[in-house]
């Protein structure tokens, strides 16, 4: 299993477990967070926590040692567009949902972050939005997240950077609630979050979903999710995932 979904004191845990491929997403995770976004609703816990296993990386993103097999915009579609939809239903769940941001988040990994109510970010922990490397967008809703969540200027910069951005720099502009320096930053996080009512809480969230969906979330995504796919068809994507695969295979 790639994946473990626990529930404990009333937070439902999701754990990406593929360390060895830096907690890459891969079919079987992409199922796992549909189940986890199922068991949401009707174990309605208090909060839900993403975060991965190890030390290293919270998420890099899609596996493209699987995903690199799909080549054209017909074939790339529906794997972006799958992703981006449990994105949006991570978004748009009823309780908070915090991002244990354990180590380096980056491509769909810091799409994964972005879509959550709180990113909480180890301070070693380096994350981007790198998709420009490969010469495509963010393609599960996490470039429309980030525009729609920072400061216009920011948000552009961190995109068209595509580079990792150290816990600091994640701070300054935006993007991390917190910087985790010990496990106790964690316990103090949630303390602080149990302070007012579950029901307040998620009175704020309906706010903010009623406002998404004013604002026509979920079309913005699908108009991100189709241009991707068209860059991915492109030789520049292929030609730069083939670079990555065959450096680490040296
Ligand atoms: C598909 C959707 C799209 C989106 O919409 O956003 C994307 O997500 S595009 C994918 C973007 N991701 C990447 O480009 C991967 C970038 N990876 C890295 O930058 C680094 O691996 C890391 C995350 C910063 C970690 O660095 P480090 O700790 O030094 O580990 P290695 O680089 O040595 O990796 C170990 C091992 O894992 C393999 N790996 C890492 N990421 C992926 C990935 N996304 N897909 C497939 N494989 C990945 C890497 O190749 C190494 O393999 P071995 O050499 O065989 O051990």
């Amino acid at each position: 299993m790639s994946y473990k979904i626990e529930l404990a004191e009333g937070i439902l845990t999701f754990t990406i477990d593929r360390p060895d491929i830096r907690n890459a997403i891969n079919a079987d995770v992409m199922e796992g967070l549909e189940t986890l976004i199922t068991k949401v609703h009707t174990l309605k816990p208090r909060f839900v926590i993403i975060t991965a296993a190890g030390t290293q990386a919270f998420c890099s993103g899609g596996d493209l040692s699987v995903f690199h097999e799909l080549k054209t915009e017909e074939q790339a579609y529906p794997m972006l567009k799958r992703m981006s939809d449990v994105l949006y239903g991570i978004k748009t769940l009823p309780v908070p949902v915090i991002a244990l941001v354990n180590g380096a988040a980056v491509g769909g990994g810091c799409e994964i972050a972005t879509a959550c109510d709180y990113r909480l970010v180890r301070e070693h922990a380096k994350c981007g939005f790198i998709q420009g490397t490969l010469a495509i967008t963010s393609g599960w809703g996490g470039g429309t997240y980030l525009l729609d969540m920072l400061r216009h200027d920011h948000a552009l910069k961190m995109l068209c950077d595509a580079k990792p951005y150290t816990a600091d720099e994640l701070l300054e502009n935006g993007w991390a609630t917190k910087i985790i320096k010990e496990d106790g930053d964690v316990a103090d996080f949630i303390r602080s979050m149990k302070k007012i009512l579950p029901e307040v809480h998620q009175a704020y969230k309906e706010i903010a979903i009623r406002q998404w969906q004013s604002t026509n979330l979920k079309e913005r995504v699908e108009a991100e999710v189709s241009r991707c796919a068209k860059l991915w068809a492109e030789d520049a994507h292929h030609e730069a995932v083939d670079n990555f695969l065959s450096k680490s295979k040296k």
